[in-house]
């Protein structure tokens, strides 16, 4: 299908994007058409998530949302942390009685998507007892639960290695129709994805393709990692850079 046929799902046009009186993404034009697989590229602080939290709020209940920092309850076994997903869907009572005795079906459903996940030995472990990566499943597995055509993800693969990522990428795809995603691994951007939005300095630099983009053309929304690379070398005794003893040697430098 032509993009220009595709149901359009969200328009920005020319409109100023932020928290209350402060813009982050000033005059935003940008538009959203169902089957689009959106990766959304920018460093830290660029506006990944200001814009990610403004497409939730017009999007609403269309879209499946996994956020940065999981949300998930540590105390609360990864269950109950999935069965979240669809909570506002139970009466309080089930929800409450759910807590004690998980309900059969939603058990049954939760089952399958860990399953999917690596996460079935896991079902009944407090997420605070998970590793980086397996929280970062179960914040997936929650997203994937909720079971709408669209979904939004805040770097939801930022903590798993890169075949998981493509893994978990995957299983995002074949339940939604719609995505965009935050995050940082730009060959995957090229790879996985269908278009790129990049943002740098409050703008949306790129917003095309993938097959008409470069590898070069997303570093180029990174310019703090181009500066890195030029800061003097750590073991420089009187390089003079505030912190810089901290930072890790610039790949390739010996
Ligand atoms: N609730 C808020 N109120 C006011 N300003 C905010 C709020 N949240 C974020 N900001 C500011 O908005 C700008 C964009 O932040 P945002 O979190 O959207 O960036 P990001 O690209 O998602 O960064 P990261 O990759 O570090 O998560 C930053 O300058 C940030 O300080």
């Amino acid at each position: 299908m032509e993009g220009e046929q595709r149901r359009l799902l969200v328009r920005f046009d020319g409109e100023d994007i932020g928290h209350g009186a402060h813009v982050v993404l000033p005059r935003l034009t940008l538009a959203l058409r169902e089957g689009e697989r959106v990766a959304l590229l920018g460093q830290s602080g660029a506006g990944k998530s200001t814009l990610l939290g403004e497409l939730r709020r017009r999007l609403d209940r269309q879209a499946a949302w996994c956020p940065q920092h999981h949300g998930l309850v540590p105390q609360l076994a990864v269950y109950h942390n999935v069965f979240m997903g669809r909570l506002p869907e139970h009466s309080a009572l089930a929800n409450l009685w759910n807590l004690v005795h998980p309900l059969r079906r939603p058990w049954r459903e939760v089952s399958t998507l860990c399953d999917e996940l690596g996460l079935a030995d896991l079902m009944r472990r407090p997420v605070g007892q998970l590793s980086g990566g397996q929280r970062q499943r179960v914040a997936i597995a929650r997203a994937l639960y909720q079971a709408r055509p669209l979904f939004l993800g805040d770097e939801p693969v930022a903590s798993v290695d890169p075949h998981q990522a493509l893994r978990l990428l995957s299983l995002i795809d074949a339940r939604h129709t719609t995505s965009v995603v935050a995050l940082h691994q730009r060959e995957l951007a090229l790879t996985h994805f269908d278009r790129v939005w990049g943002l740098r300095d409050g703008r949306l630099v790129i917003d095309a393709p993938t097959d008409s983009l470069t590898l070069a053309e997303l570093d180029a929304l990174y310019p703090d990692a181009d500066a890195a690379r030029h800061i003097p070398d750590a073991r420089d005794a009187d390089s003079g850079v505030p912190g810089v003893n901290a930072l890790p040697c610039p790949r390739g430098r010996p």
